[in-house]
């Protein structure tokens, strides 16, 4: 693939000349960005400090091919649902380095789970906790769980995606009494192995103090709840969320401005309440894979309101990217086959749905934009192809993976037409005769 000095490069890849090999609109992950990320949080976390585990936070972007370079980068896996484990499954993923989370895992789910191994199960809630004993026992398994637990601690982020608040559907508020009853019920149960907690603040969160402040108040649980019944936390999840760059108002910071905090804090705490550092688990998603990806799409319309607005329509949109839509995302992009050119308008990129919200980005700044361009939205690997829809029957893109040696191959194929209807049935009445 030859590359031309007026195309933008990703990771190795002339993205028009992608364009045109394998269609747009087109996610395109470049694998390189991936292991440098995995590579960080080795070098500046894991090899850093004693006890500490890794997992991925899969829901922010998941297919088998993910799962191999997860597993081969040495880290664990998040999962948060039975399709989301069966892909890990069907990758061979090492399930003992499986954790799963959810707020409403179903008997399948939870049955799936315990046949499989999983390494851990993050209990939300105490129904939970309940057919969970009921599961292990039928099948005789020890199940390592940990208790998920709502800190109180606010993030400042969307109000969509902010999850340690005590009112949030997730986890168990820090009502003492409550959660020693839960501690004791693991204790007492022959199948349940309790071997700590679990907190997550929130996504594309950008301050360290929130996940202290959290820390904090954990380990003065874990502190009475080794006076109140002598029981011993030795692991402590500290969830995700670790901000990215979409566009110049975000300052993303390296792993470690969070990650020595959490470890001073962690030392710090253990030594002010008198207990056993436990295991610190982080399991980020959107940072490891979020600058990673990139989307392709080619322009079509173009339509010049004077005076008020120019809108470019590309083609895919609010169903391969919600996004914007959902949390007013800001994203920034680049005309791909005009890289040098002046950018000398502001061009409002529109999504193809028939939907007034299907805007990608307002008011970008754009060279001459015409029909025809491939324009590529940056950083859309976290939360686009694994937030994807068939809105307005539209087809989900294929995802291609550039190698390390900027080699592309498909990792997810384009959908058909025929893949839409796939599952559909006339039922014997519409059907003609
Ligand atoms: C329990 C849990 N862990 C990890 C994550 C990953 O979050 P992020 O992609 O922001 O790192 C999430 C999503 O917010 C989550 O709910
Ligand atoms: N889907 C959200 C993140 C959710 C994180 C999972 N709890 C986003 O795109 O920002």
């Amino acid at each position: 693939m030859e590359n031309c000095k007026d195309h933008f490069n990703f990771a190795g890849g002339d993205t028009v000349a992608l364009a045109k090999k394998y269609g747009t609109p087109l996610y395109v992950v470049a694998e390189e960005k991936i292991m440098e990320r995995c590579e960080e949080i080795r070098e500046t976390f894991l090899e850093k400090y004693i006890n500490t585990k890794a997992a991925y936070a899969s829901k922010a972007f998941l297919t088998m091919a993910m799962c191999k370079i997860i597993a081969r980068e040495g880290l664990g896996l998040d999962v948060v649902s039975g399709g989301e484990l069966y892909t890990a499954i069907k990758a061979d993923f090492p399930m003992e380095k499986v954790m799963f989370h959810g707020n409403n895992k179903s008997w399948e789910e939870l049955y799936l789970a315990v046949e499989n191994n999983v390494g851990r199960i993050i209990v939300d809630n105490l129904a939970e906790l309940q057919l969970l004993d009921e599961i292990a026992r039928q099948q005789m398994k020890t199940v390592k769980i940990l208790f998920r637990v709502t800190p109180g601690i606010e993030g400042q982020t969307h109000e969509y995606i902010v999850t340690g608040q005590k009112d949030s559907k997730f986890g168990m508020p820090l009502e003492r009494e409550k959660i020693y009853d839960a501690v004791r019920q693991t204790i007492e149960s022959q199948y349940l192995d309790l071997t700590g907690f679990h907190f997550h603040l929130g996504s594309q969160l950008f301050q360290k103090d929130i996940y202290t402040d959290a820390i904090d108040v954990v380990l003065n649980l874990i502190h009475d709840l080794k006076e109140r019944l002598g029981f011993k936390a030795i692991e402590l999840n500290v969830g995700g969320g670790f901000g990215i760059r979409y566009t110049d108002n975000d300052e993303p910071k390296p792993l470690s401005y969070f990650t020595d905090a959490i470890m001073e804090k962690v030392i710090e705490g253990c030594q002010k309440y008198s207990i056993t550092t436990p295991t610190i688990i982080i399991e980020p998603g959107r940072w490891v894979v979020g600058e990673a990806g990139i989307t392709l799409y080619t322009v079509g319309n173009v339509k010049e309101i004077p005076n008020i607005r120019t809108y470019a329509s590309v083609d895919g949109g609010l169903p391969d990217n919600p996004r914007p839509a959902l949390y007013r995302a800001r994203y920034e992009a680049v005309v791909a086959n005009k890289k040098n050119a002046p950018l000398s308008m502001k061009t409002t990129i529109a999504g193809k749905c028939c939907e007034s919200g299907d805007i990608l980005i307002w008011d970008l700044d754009t060279p001459e934009i015409e029909a025809g361009d491939i324009l590529a939205v940056l950083a859309t690997g976290a939360y686009n192809y694994s937030m994807a829809s068939n809105y307005n029957k539209l087809p989900r893109p294929a995802v291609v993976l550039i190698n390390q040696e900027g080699k592309s191959e498909v990792i997810v194929q384009r959908e058909s037409y025929e893949n839409l209807l796939e599952r559909e049935l006339i039922p014997s009445h519409l059907s003609e005769e």
